[in-house]
């Protein structure tokens, strides 16, 4: 089991273990900060409100187009709520290490506290997380969220029922802009398999030489991001260069996933986004992964301009799939694609 919580405590500059140096990652982008490109702000109410959803809608459509990710203010989720959250997911991760065993991810397992190992020569990533399936409940694992303590399982589940309903209402406007039935969107994602991940990077001495989770794009539908304690270290891949994420107070990342990219027959992209970590201040994130069904087929559900881009697949094989793979960027959706055929040109 490796806590880097407790290998952070006892590392200095000259210490880190080798298995966390990465020189292999890109450099983040060293132009002038004012001229980073911004992601999309998107507001809750206006999407709701009768009178402004129509040009919300635009810039939601325009925002999973160009993108792939934005920033949700107004979301409507309480202060009070968000402030007990962190405060719990805090003291969870402050819990001494043997508590946190408890919830220790079992070999061969990919649920639990901990980092899926497969090899000793594994790089690794400066970061402790825990996973978790919560939906259906039939795939709820006793050990995990039941047996957390009361006050941290309960805030967690308060916080599940509102981003539900916010990633509910998401899918049902993402279907009305890419015309698909919303009663569809419905069957797949209202019982979908929905999984959790709560972050903590803690700090790290030597920030450019580690990353707290490697560049990856999310196998889900949608997912959304909460930066808990403020501290920045989101990245994301815009055109080939690694910019960071500015930190909105209150606001959510929603992601777009593999999942809608294979749906929307690649016209939304999954970002490839990375975490970096601070030399001094820890981090902690929480993100939650709506997905389909898992009885459900993935396949693409707007080809009307193009031909499929994507093999249909179920959700049981693809999230199985998923995790016999190590996180590479997107990798796991390039793995879906249907291989163009080089037609000959007739006029050639
Ligand atoms: O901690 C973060 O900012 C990113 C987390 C993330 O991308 C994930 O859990 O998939
Ligand atoms: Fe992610």
């Amino acid at each position: 089991m490796i806590s880097v919580k407790e290998i952070a405590k006892t590392s200095t500059k000259l210490t880190i273990p080798q298995n966390f140096i990465r020189l292999d990652q890109e450099p983040s982008s060293t132009c002038d900060p004012s001229t980073f490109p911004t992601p999309p702000t998107i507001d809750m109410t206006r999407l709701l409100s009768p009178k402004h959803s129509h040009s919300e809608l635009l810039n939601l459509h325009s925002a999973c187009e160009r993108w792939g990710l934005f920033q949700l203010v107004n979301h409507g989720v309480s202060c009070s709520l968000l402030e007990k959250l962190k405060r719990e997911t805090e003291e969870f991760f402050e819990l001494p290490l043997e508590e946190k065993m408890k919830f220790g991810m079992k070999s061969g397992e990919v649920e639990g506290y901990g980092t899926v190992v497969r090899s000793m020569e594994q790089k690794l990533d400066w970061g402790d997380r825990f996973y978790f399936i919560n939906n259906p409940l039939s795939r709820r694992k006793p050990h995990l969220l039941p047996n957390l303590p009361s006050s941290l399982r309960n805030v967690l589940e308060s916080y599940l029922r509102e981003t539900k309903k916010i990633a509910m209402a998401l899918f049902r406007m993402i279907a009305e802009n890419l015309k698909i039935e919303v009663k569809k969107m419905e069957e797949l994602f209202e019982d979908g398999m929905e999984a959790m991940r709560m972050s903590y990077y803690p700090p790290c001495p030597t920030p450019e030489l580690v990353v707290g989770l490697r560049p990856h794009s999310d196998a889900s539908g949608l997912t959304i991001l909460n930066q808990l304690n403020g501290v920045e270290g989101l990245q994301v891949k815009k055109d080939g260069i690694w910019f960071p994420v500015s930190f909105i107070p209150d606001a959510f990342i929603v992601n777009i996933g593999d999942i809608l990219e294979i749906m929307s027959n690649g016209l939304y992209s999954s970002i490839e986004h990375r975490a970096r970590v601070d030399s001094e201040k820890e981090r902690m994130s929480i993100a939650v992964f709506y997905n389909p069904r898992f009885d459900a087929e993935i396949s693409p559900l707007t080809t009307f301009q193009n031909p499929p881009l994507f093999t249909n697949i179920l959700m049981e094989d693809y999230f199985k799939d998923f995790f016999t793979q190590s996180f590479n960027g997107k990798s796991h959706l390039d793995r879906m694609k249907i291989p163009t055929t080089h037609q000959p040109n007739p006029s050639t």
